[in-house]
């Protein structure tokens, strides 16, 4: 059973993925913690109604990046994490915090990666009149939202599409695709499964991803 600790900082629709999938079986794994640096986070009532610890961890408590970085990893070893999951975690790691989880560091990004990198993703895609949109599950680096592709999915975007329209399209394909990675990292399965998942197209239809086939 894998031990993972969720990165959160607002609503904690994927970590509720995420949980449920655990608490199905899909993933061969436990959220051990939450932490968030936002203490009005709603993750953090989603985790405690859920029976996971929580730990609210401010930013504005410390004087730079690097010293509430070293306060996230002290936080997050207690729990000796097999995997930690950025679920809409909003603040830029240092250097120190991805070397020190590397490999075992994802995140997911609401676009169809390396487009749209950053920030405001739906408006750029929505200003640019793509014809399609999408999230990407990736490995965390140094480089903001540049590591390690490992599954992506696909939505269309439609000409009277808001960011309120997109963004919920997406989040649906986000809560399929996040909750099969942890599943493949759980499973020692994910560079198999990535590399399969991108031999057979990486991104995947708009509705839906390709059934995970039991092992
Ligand atoms: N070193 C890395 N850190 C993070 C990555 C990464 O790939 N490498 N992914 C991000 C997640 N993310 C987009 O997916 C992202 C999060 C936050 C920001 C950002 O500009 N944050 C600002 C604060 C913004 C705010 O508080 O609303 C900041 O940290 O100053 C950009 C992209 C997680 N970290
Ligand atoms: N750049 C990072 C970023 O924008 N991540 C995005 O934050 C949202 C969190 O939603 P949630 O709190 O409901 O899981 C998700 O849509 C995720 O793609």
């Amino acid at each position: 059973m894998k031990s993972i600790v969720v990165l959160i900082s607002g609503s904690g629709s994927n970590l509720q993925a995420i949980i449920d999938a655990c608490n199905s079986g899909a993933i061969p794994g436990k959220v051990n913690a939450v932490i968030a640096n936002k203490a009005d986070a709603y993750g953090l009532v989603r985790a405690s109604e859920a029976g996971i610890s929580t730990q609210v961890l401010s930013h504005k408590a410390y004087q730079d990046r690097d010293s509430y970085d070293l306060a996230l990893i002290d936080a997050i070893d207690q729990y000796q994490p097999d995997l930690v999951v950025l679920a809409g975690f909003m603040r830029i790691l240092t250097p120190a915090f991805v070397q020190h989880y590397s490999g075992r560091l994802l995140n997911i990004h609401p676009s169809l990666l390396p487009k749209y990198q950053g920030l405001n993703t739906y408006q750029r895609a929505i200003d640019a009149k793509d014809t399609e949109h999408g999230c990407s599950v990736h490995f965390v680096t140094e480089q903001l939202d540049g590591g390690p592709v490992i599954l992506q999915a696909k939505v269309p975007l439609f000409s009277d599409d808001d960011v309120a329209s997109l963004a919920e399209r997406v989040h649906e394909q986000e809560h399929q695709i996040y909750p099969l990675v942890v599943r493949w990292f759980c499973q020692n399965r994910l560079q198999q499964r990535a590399d399969q998942a991108w031999l057979d197209g990486n991104v995947l239809a708009a509705n839906g991803y390709a059934n995970d086939d039991e092992d």
